[in-house]
C-alpha cells in the first residue's frame, strides 16, 4: 500500500474533527492548511443543514468560511465559544503547543482562551517530546522593534536558552511580515524549550510582546494522523 501523503493525514484528521462539533455550537475556526481542511468540510455540514455559527482566527480563514457559507460572528457579540478546532506545528506529551508558524498565534490564542474545548488536529509529524524544534514565533509590536527583541534575547540567556532570532518576513522576502494585528513577528529558534512554563511567563513580561507561540494548558485534545491510525488524545485534568 502506498504511504499517505501529508495532506491524507491532515484531511483525516480535520474530517475527524468534525465528530466534535453538534447542533448549536458556537465554534472558533483555526487558521492554516489543516485547520483550511477542517473549515472546507465544515462547510459541507452546513450545506447540509448544520447550523453552528464561527468565529475565525484570522482574516484568510474569514474569507474562506464567508465564501464557503459558514455564519459568521465575532468574540464582542458570542464571548463564549463551544469549542475551537485548530492546527499546530508542534505538540508535547502534555498537549502544550507551538503555533504561529502561519502567523495567526495572536487571534488564535485569544479565540482558544474564548472557548470550553480545543480540538487540535496535525499529523505525526508535529508530535515532539520537547517543544522548540520549531522556531517560536512572538509577535511584537512594531514600535521599539530593536529593543524589543534585545529584551527577548535577554530573557532566552536568563533562562538558558540559545539560539538565532530572525525576524519574519513577507513573501516579498525583503520586507517584514505584518500579522493580521499590524504587528511583527520574531521567529526564534531555540532548539528545545526544556521548560515552556518559564518561558511563557518571562515573554508575557517584556514590553512590546503582544503574544507568544506557546499554547499552554489550552488544548484539551489531539487528533494525529499517521500512515496508519488516527489518534484521538486527551489531556489528562481537562
Ligand atoms: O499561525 C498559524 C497557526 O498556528 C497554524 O495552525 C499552524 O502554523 C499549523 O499550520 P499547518 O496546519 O499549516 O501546519
Amino acid at each position: 500500500m502506498p504511504e499517505a501523503t501529508q495532506d491524507e493525514l491532515k484531511s483525516r484528521v480535520a474530517v475527524r474533527a468534525l465528530d466534535f462539533v453538534q447542533e448549536g455550537m458556537r465554534l472558533g475556526l483555526g487558521t492554516g492548511t489543516t485547520a483550511k481542511l477542517f473549515v472546507a468540510h465544515l462547510a459541507e455540514r452546513v450545506r447540509g443543514g448544520l447550523n453552528v455559527v464561527g468565529v475565525p482566527t484570522s482574516e484568510a480563514t474569514r474569507a474562506q468560511a464567508e465564501a464557503a457559507g459558514i455564519p459568521l460572528t465575532t468574540l464582542d457579540d458570542t464571548p463564549e465559544l463551544d469549542l475551537v478546532v485548530d492546527g499546530a506545528d508542534e505538540f508535547d506529551p502534555e498537549l502544550r503547543l507551538i503555533k504561529g508558524g502561519g502567523g495567526a498565534l495572536l487571534r488564535e490564542k485569544i479565540v482558544a482562551a474564548a472557548s470550553r474545548r480545543m480540538v487540535v488536529i496535525t499529523d505525526v509529524s508535529k508530535r515532539v517530546e520537547v517543544l522548540g524544534r520549531f522556531p517560536l514565533p512572538v509577535e511584537v509590536n512594531r514600535f521599539g522593534l530593536g529593543a524589543t527583541t534585545r529584551q527577548v534575547e535577554a530573557a532566552f540567556q536568563r533562562l538558558g536558552l540559545a539560539g538565532a532570532v530572525s525576524l519574519r518576513l513577507d513573501k516579498t522576502l525583503s520586507d517584514p511580515f505584518v500579522t493580521d494585528g499590524g504587528h511583527h513577528i520574531l521567529d526564534c529558534r531555540l532548539g528545545a524549550i526544556p521548560e515552556p512554563e518559564r518561558l511563557a511567563e518571562a515573554l508575557v513580561n517584556i514590553p512590546g510582546v503582544v503574544e507568544h507561540g506557546l499554547f499552554i494548558g489550552l488544548a484539551t485534545t489531539v487528533i494525529m494522523a499517521d500512515a496508519s491510525q488516527t489518534y484521538v488524545i486527551g489531556r489528562q485534568n481537562s
